[in-house]
């Protein structure tokens, strides 16, 4: 970074004294340097000529250069800030292209994309543009107390910025760009807005924000895309993954980051139109179609789509593994515990030991399916209610969670035999066939939306054999007493409680009592839909890292052979009936004929019969 021009200075001091403020006038001036080729003789010539007529409101000729100005301040006195939603297909331009961002000092300076259409490339046509002086007028961030138009910022790529919100006070307040991982301490004493910006998409990416807080927050993804002035307003649309993935060197986080930290008022944003693309119209529609869910944590890429109609996925964290929430107590040994059923002493494929196998291979065959046996044992388990033991705990930790003085009795849970697979402390390799969970989704598989109201769902692209693992149930691992706080705090959850030894114990200790909910952070498993009794995907505890019974994986294993296209299914288990079911109630679609929900509404089953 040079030293700043001093004829950029110069015209900023004349722009000033003219009652324009720099962050207004830097971003102007940027275009107009870009488009007279750094020829300060133009800029200069008349006293700033163009630059003025560049900052004049759109409908406004320049000889209303005083009044544009006393207009262009009571637009600092607008009091809104509202976000509103844009479906991403319909907001994209496919002859726009993103622009360079650039970095200066503390200072934010963001590129927009060109509104230029193709045959504007010509420098030809920009001069024959400029002669008709058209308006240049962007939005920026402004600093404490500096006054500013009214802004409207629309996200492209996310349904779930649907809140909009005024900002009731006599000037536009400072806003505070967080990134992921700020902290916000000062809350209190801050007046303005705070606008988290989002560099993943599909994530919940929220810093930690004080309960206290009031300040007024705003949830962006990434950085700023275009920018458009109406009616003296500023339109914002937010860039999308893809535009980050053409544009990787700076991303808003980096910026704010950077910026100064410590003073929300002092970190200024301020759009820098630069009219040169870095990527041909080819390339951007051909990564703005890449959309994988998965954003590159999986060994696959999965992608959604939706024939039906313009929603777009929420948002959530991907995660490809389990994370403990706060106080869940899940230990990883690698110790080696004499009680630690570990195959020490094998080496390379345990489905491979000859003359004797290995004792852990009891669930894969060696093409790395299931055993036809072991897979209808589980099947018979979780359907065949003759074949179902249940265990009933002392103090059931669904009870104990809701710290009630008198506890329910236990309802019972279902016994389920898992499986156990060799890991780093065993002495087989990593291609060991005993390893399939751990090794991760390997299918080719989409998420999309369905056609039956059930919203999204996963579906295989290809044939799947019986028996073939699938993904697991990836998302925060927290314990009862957690879970429940969520729902107190009305929080959507969809939970799997890992109750597979509870009633096994005398008591249960409550950091150990454990469910994973993949609501905020989670796989692809969390557009699984339901289906009673006869689902497609069976889910079945599986012993990875800790021999502790509390805590195991929950993976999906097909129960049949199923088809390429065909939706993929799991039986939650609900009970419609039990009101105290960790899983909201909804009303089911899942068109089995063992469908237990029996209390469905006449709508539901006539989206089913249509469907
Ligand atoms: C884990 S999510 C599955 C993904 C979800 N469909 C989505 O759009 O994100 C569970 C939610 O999906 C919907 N759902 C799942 N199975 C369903 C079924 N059989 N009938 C109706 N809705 C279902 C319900 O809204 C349920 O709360």
């Amino acid at each position: 970074m040079g030293r700043p021009d001093p004829r950029i200075k110069k015209a900023v001091e004349a722009m000033k004294a003219l009652g324009y403020t720099e962050g207004r006038v830097r971003p102007v001036l940027g275009q107009l340097r870009k488009i007279y080729d750094n020829n300060w003789d133009f800029i200069e010539e008349g006293g700033y000529l163009v630059l003025i007529n560049a900052l004049l409101p759109q409908d406004e000729p320049a000889t209303k250069m005083n009044e544009s100005r006393d207009g262009a301040r009571n637009m600092g006195k607008r009091k809104v800030l509202e976000v509103a939603i844009q479906d991403e297909e319909d907001d994209i331009d496919e002859d726009v292209a993103p622009l360079k961002r650039r970095l200066r000092n503390t200072s934010l300076s963001l590129g927009s994309p060109s509104s230029k259409k193709p045959n504007e490339e010509d420098p030809k046509h920009e001069d024959a543009e400029m002669t008709e002086l058209p308006p240049l007028k962007r939005m920026y961030l402004r600093r404490k107390g500096e006054r500013g138009s009214a802004m409207h910022v629309s996200n492209n790529a996310s349904p779930s910025f649907s809140s909009s919100m005024s900002l009731e006070s006599e000037e536009v307040p400072p806003i505070k760009l967080l990134s992921a991982d700020s902290v916000v301490a000062d809350t209190d004493s801050f007046a303005g807005a705070l606008i988290i910006v989002d560099d993943e998409p599909f994530t919940d990416h929220r810093p930690m924000i004080p309960e206290n807080c009031s300040a007024p927050v705003l949830e962006m993804e990434k950085s700023i895309m275009s920018v458009e002035e109406r009616d003296g307003e500023t339109d914002i649309t937010l860039n999308n993954t893809t535009a980050m993935d053409v544009l990787p060197s700076v991303t808003v986080s980096d910026m704010v980051k950077a910026g100064d930290e410590s003073g929300a008022a002092d970190i200024s944003m301020e759009l820098v139109v630069v009219p040169d693309c870095d990527i041909s119209a080819d390339r951007w529609r051909a990564l703005r179609s890449k959309k994988d869910i998965t954003v590159g944590k999986e060994n696959v890429e999965i992608p959604w789509v939706n024939e039906i109609n313009d929603e777009v996925p929420s948002r959530f964290r991907y995660i490809a593994q389990s994370v403990v929430f706060r106080d869940a107590a899940v230990k990883f040994l690698v110790s080696s515990d004499p009680d630690d059923e570990c195959c020490f002493s094998c080496i390379g494929d345990c489905l491979d030991s000859s003359p004797m196998p290995c004792s852990c291979t009891i669930a894969y065959t060696v093409d790395g399916v299931l055993k036809e046996d072991f897979l209808e044992a589980r099947i018979s388990e979780a359907r065949d209610q003759r074949k179902q033991v249940l265990q009933f705990c002392q103090e059931c930790p669904l009870e104990k969670a809701k710290k009630e003085e008198a506890l329910e009795p236990c309802k019972g849970h279902i016994k389920r035999k898992g499986m156990k697979e060799c890991w780093i402390k065993c002495g087989c390799g990593n291609r060991c066939g005993n390893r399939l969970v751990q090794r991760g989704i390997h299918n080719k598989l989409e998420v999309f939306f369905t056609p039956n109201g059930k919203g999204w769902g996963l579906r295989t692209l290809e044939r799947l054999p019986q028996g073939a693992f699938v993904c697991e149930y990836v998302g925060e691992i927290l314990t009862m007493q957690e879970l429940y706080q969520r729902s107190l705090d009305n929080e959507l959850t969809s939970p799997v409680i890992l109750d597979a030894h509870w009633g096994s114990e005398e008591s249960s200790e409550d950091e150990k009592s454990l469910c994973l909910d993949g609501t905020r952070y989670g796989n692809i498993s969390r557009f699984l839909n339901h289906r009673c009794l006869d689902a497609n995907l069976i889910e079945i505890p599986v012993h990875v890292e800790s021999p502790d019974q509390h805590y195991y994986h929950i993976a999906f294993f097909t129960t049949r052979d199923i088809q390429a296209m065909e939706e993929l299914t799991w039986d939650y288990g609900i009970d419609f009936n039990d009101d105290d079911c960790p899983m909201k109630p909804f009303d089911c679609l899942c068109g089995s004929r063992f469908c237990r929900n029996a209390k469905r509404s006449k709508k539901a089953k006539k989206v089913l019969s249509i469907a």
